[in-house]
């Protein structure tokens, strides 16, 4: 079964397109990153996939249903992490989840989502209107999480996250992923996608420009990657490890940051060999530039289309 389908979907805003003939699949099981620049049409098209705005043209499916016809039968079964989510400020964060448990009639427990997320007994104790905004993104999430739904929508869900959060989220999207749920991650952090992401999607001005594995995308740019990660611990064997990935050419280490180059194929799986081989990933750093150039070469061929 197709996780998402939109089939030949526009939207208009009086005589602004936001989204223009938009045709997508979304395997089920898969974690389906979703790029583009701001204005792109990124939370139009989520807001038509929850059914919250309609199409001025063509069809939306999600998980198998018709996103306008069975909506609640739709959302029952979705986890939705939403931009800019703002906290009920006189709410404890406990009371939060509990209130997205009752609605989703699912026996979760409160506290294991809590920590899930990283939020400690006593955090979901506080209100949440006194909570760091990393602290609410972490809600928010636990929020999504509530009754193990089949499809999780993410909507940059890495804002307000530091990196040892973002590392967080990436290790629950992996796990969410292994599962069973299908993951759409939405995001214009191209490095924060392509760790986790089977394949993505680029939209531009309302029409997608790709849609393909990053390897694949990356492939048209070509070239060797370089990434730096530091970490906090570092084994001899997690750097074994990452030596011996297919692709991966050279390895060096200095105390705990390791620096490894290799070809596009491999880049995306050196980051979740260190994170599985015990390594305490801080944060990592990619060739940015060729990440940008990748974004542009894609974004930029559109628009001289
Ligand atoms: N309610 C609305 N009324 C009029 N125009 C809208 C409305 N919502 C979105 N648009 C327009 O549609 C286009 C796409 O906007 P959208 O918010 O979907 O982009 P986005 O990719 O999510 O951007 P960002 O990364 O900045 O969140 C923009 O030109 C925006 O101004």
């Amino acid at each position: 079964m197709t996780a998402i389908r939109l089939d030949g979907v526009t939207k208009r805003y009086g005589s602004v397109t936001a989204v223009n003939d938009l045709s997508l699949d979304v395997r089920e099981g898969e974690v389906f990153g979703f790029l583009g620049p701001n204005g792109a049409g990124k939370s139009t098209t989520i807001n038509l996939i929850l059914d919250f705005i309609r199409p001025s043209e063509g069809t939306v499916t999600v998980l198998g249903r018709d996103a306008q016809k069975e909506s609640v039968a739709v959302r029952e079964r979705t986890g939705v992490l939403p931009e800019g989510f703002s906290v009920y400020d006189r709410l404890t964060g406990r009371q939060h989840l509990e209130f997205a448990i009752e609605s989703k009639e699912t026996e979760d427990d409160p506290d294991e989502l809590l920590d899930r997320v990283g939020l400690s007994p006593e955090d979901g104790d506080r209100k949440a209107g006194g909570y760091s905004k990393g602290m609410a993104q972490r809600l928010a999430f636990a929020m999504a999480l509530v009754g193990e739904p089949d499809l999780l929508i993410l909507d940059e869900p890495s804002t307000g996250l530091d990196p040892n959060g973002a590392r967080e989220m990436r290790e629950i999207v992996r796990a969410e992923k292994e599962r069973g749920a299908t993951i759409f991650f939405s995001s214009h952090i191209l490095g924060q996608v392509e760790a986790v992401c089977d394949r993505v999607g680029i939209l531009h001005e309302g029409e997608l420009v790709a849609e393909d594995s990053i390897e694949g995308l990356r492939q048209n740019v070509g070239g060797d990657t370089a990434i730096t990660v530091e970490t906090k611990s570092l084994s001899s064997d997690a750097v074994s490890e990452v030596r011996d990935l297919d692709g991966v050419t050279n390895v060096n280490r200095d105390g705990n940051e390791l620096f490894v180059t290799c070809d596009s194929e491999a880049k995306t799986t050196v980051i979740a060999t260190l994170e599985n081989a015990g390594a305490d990933v801080v944060d990592f750093e990619t060739d940015e530039t060729s990440l940008e150039d990748l974004f542009i070469s894609y974004t930029e061929q559109e628009a001289t289309a």
